[in-house]
């Protein structure tokens, strides 16, 4: 199936394959490998999905809480920038798990604040990027990471399967983003993900609507973990979800541009 790839994205990952070059020719593969099974002894995977069901069967809202400095569409989100400081703020804010964005070009990201930040806290971590090769996924778990993101939209359905497959070779989750039916029937198809992100920003035009999240619901197998990401600003928004019975969130900006995110996460989120 040929899914067409939106224009923003296109770029980005344009940047990331020249990207992967350079990074390949700096650290060789193996290098990468002897790294990835060291951290598989020092830094075994958290359980990222398990922890979003642990809190979902409490009945609380499992939220992966967002660390980003910056994105294309907002410019710089959070200054100082301390990925530490906000990851203790998020878990004692009662945060699920956190994202953490690695690109550098578009998102002012590092591995660094993924390594910083899954340090200073016990909560899984998921490495935010724009991934397109296996050299990223053993990358991903080199630095800790204990799920990574798989955008639909920029891979076919075999890319898709064997980073999925990968990902799972070495212990960590996958998240599979979709923001329409024919990347959701690609998700489904070909991956074995247990959790199935739903993006309300719409890549061609940054246009948000909550409404994506619900007019794609339907076609998700129950045993499948819903995550509604991007655009959730308020209590009613958190209360129109879980109306819905969705119960896992992804949310940056809102935690980036208050004083304590944690606190504003705890403000949102709380019975
Ligand atoms: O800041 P927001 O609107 O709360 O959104 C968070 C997250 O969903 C968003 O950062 C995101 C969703 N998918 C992505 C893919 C790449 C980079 C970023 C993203």
């Amino acid at each position: 199936m040929q899914i067409e790839t939106p224009t923003i994205l296109k770029k980005i990952v344009a940047r990331k394959y020249e990207e992967i070059i350079e990074r390949k020719s700096h650290t060789p593969y193996g290098n990468l490998e002897v790294a990835a099974s060291v951290a598989n002894v020092h830094n075994a995977p958290r359980g990222f999905a398990q922890a979003l069901r642990h809190k979902i069967a409490n009945g609380q809202a499992g939220v992966i809480a967002e660390i980003k400095q910056a994105s294309p569409s907002k410019g710089v989100l959070r200054n100082p920038f301390l990925p530490a400081d906000i990851a203790r703020s998020y878990e004692k804010g009662g945060a699920a798990c956190l994202s953490v964005l690695t690109d550098k070009d578009f998102f002012q990201g590092h591995e660094d604040f993924l390594v910083e930040a899954r340090a200073a806290c016990q909560l899984p971590v998921i490495r935010k990027d724009f991934i397109v090769d296996e050299y990223q996924v053993l990358e991903a778990r080199a630095i800790g990471a204990d799920c990574i993101l798989l955008i639909a939209a920029c891979l076919s359905g075999e890319k898709l399967r064997a980073l999925d497959g990968m990902a799972r070779d070495l212990g960590m989750d996958v998240l599979v983003e979709v923001h329409n039916r024919p990347e959701m029937e690609l998700a489904l198809e070909f991956t074995e993900t247990e959790l199935l992100g739903i993006n309300n920003r719409d890549l061609h035009t940054f246009e948000l609507s909550l409404d994506h999240t619900f007019e794609l619901m339907g076609s998700v197998p129950s045993d499948r973990l819903i995550v509604t990401e991007s655009g959730i600003h308020t209590r009613d928004d958190v209360a129109l979800m879980r109306e819905k019975d969705i119960h896992a969130f992804l949310v940056g900006e809102a935690f980036m541009r208050a004083d304590d995110p944690g606190e504003k996460l705890a403000e949102l989120f709380q019975s």
